[in-house]
C-alpha cells in the first residue's frame, strides 16, 4: 500500500525523469526536494497521471493508474499544482467545491457530505470568513490556501502539493506545514514539493531527493539530510546541526566570502 514508481520514463522533448524507481510510503508526510528544473514537478504530474510515463508504471495502492478511469484516479489522488489556473468569477467556496466532483453524480447535486468537506476544508485553512470573494480578488497567498482546500475536501487517501509553501508568509508557511502533518496523522499520504530543506527535515517523515532527473537519495530525514548530500545535490558546501528546539536538521551554507566579486568593483 503505497505509492510505487518502477523504472519511469516521462517528462518533455529536453527533459526526462531518467528510470526513475521509488517508494512513497502510505501514512508519510514526504518532502520532494532537489534543485530547481530537476524534475518535482514532472514527477508529481506523472503520479498523477497528468503526464504519461514513455516507460515504466506508476502504482497506487497496488493500481496501476494507466488502468484507472480519471474519476477514479481522482478519487484517489488531489493535486496542488505549482501554478493554478483560477476560474474566471468563481468564489472561493465554489472553488472549494469543485473538490467534491469525483464524489458527485453527472449533474453535480451537493449532498450533506459535500457541503460539510468544503466547510471542514475552508476551516482549516483559515478562509471560511472569506468564502463568498471572488479567489481572483485574494491574495497569492490566501488564493494558494483556497486551492489546497480543494484538496483537502476531494478527501483522497493520497494528497499531493507542488509547493504548497510558496507566496506565504512565515506563520502561513507554518500553518500548512502544520495543516500537512495533521492530515497525515488522520491517515493521509501528503507528497509535497518544499525547497526549505529544514522545514522538510522537521516536518517530513520521509524525504525523496532528486537531482537531473534521478532520485538522488530516500529515506528519514534525520539519515537523508547531511553535507555531503546538500554539496553533492545543491554545490553548496554547508553546516548540517540539529536545531536545539525541535532536533531536527538545520542547513546553514558557509560563507563564501562576495567582497571579491567581480561585479562589486565598480560599486566600491
Ligand atoms: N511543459 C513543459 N514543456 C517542456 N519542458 C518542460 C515543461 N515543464 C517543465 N519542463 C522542463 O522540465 C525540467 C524539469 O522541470 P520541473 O518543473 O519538473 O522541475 P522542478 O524540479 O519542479 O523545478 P522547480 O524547483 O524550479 O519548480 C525543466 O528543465 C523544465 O524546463
Amino acid at each position: 500500500m503505497s505509492i510505487q514508481l518502477d523504472s519511469i520514463t516521462a517528462g518533455y522533448d529536453r527533459f526526462r525523469l531518467q528510470n526513475v524507481t521509488a517508494q512513497i510510503p502510505t501514512g508519510s508526510l514526504t518532502a520532494l526536494i532537489g534543485p530547481n528544473g530537476c524534475g518535482k514537478s514532472t514527477l508529481l504530474k506523472t503520479i498523477s497521471r497528468q503526464l504519461a510515463p514513455g516507460k515504466g508504471r506508476v502504482h497506487v495502492d497496488n493500481e496501476d493508474i494507466s488502468t484507472l478511469r480519471t474519476r477514479a484516479v481522482a478519487q484517489r489522488v488531489s493535486v496542488l499544482p505549482q501554478h493554478p489556473v483560477v476560474p474566471p468569477g468563481i468564489t472561493v467556496e465554489r472553488l472549494v467545491g469543485y473538490g467534491r466532483a469525483p464524489h458527485q453524480n453527472l449533474f453535480g447535486y451537493q449532498s450533506r457530505d459535500d457541503q460539510q468537506a468544503v466547510e471542514l476544508a475552508l476551516e482549516m485553512v483559515s478562509l471560511t470568513a472569506m468564502k463568498s470573494e471572488a479567489v481572483s480578488s485574494l491574495s497569492g497567498g490566501q488564493r494558494q490556501r483556497a486551492f489546497l482546500a480543494m484538496c483537502i475536501a476531494q478527501d483522497t487517501p493520497f494528497i499531493l502539493l507542488d509547493e504548497p509553501t510558496s507566496f506565504l508568509d512565515i506563520r502561513y508557511q507554518f500553518e500548512v506545514l502544520e495543516l500537512m502533518s495533521t492530515l497525515q496523522k488522520a491517515g493521509k499520504t501528503v507528497v509535497a514539493v518544499l525547497h526549505d530543506i529544514a522545514q522538510a527535515a522537521r516536518f517530513a517523515t520521509h524525504i525523496v531527493v532528486m537531482k537531473d532527473g534521478r532520485i538522488e537519495a530516500s529515506g528519514p530525514p534525520d539519515q537523508v539530510v547531511t553535507p555531503d548530500l546538500v554539496k553533492r545535490v545543491y554545490g553548496v558546501q554547508a553546516h548540517v546541526y540539529a536545531d536545539p528546539v525541535s532536533g531536527t536538521k538545520v542547513v546553514s551554507p558557509e560563507e563564501k566570502g562576495m567582497q571579491d566579486h567581480p561585479a562589486l568593483a565598480s560599486i566600491n
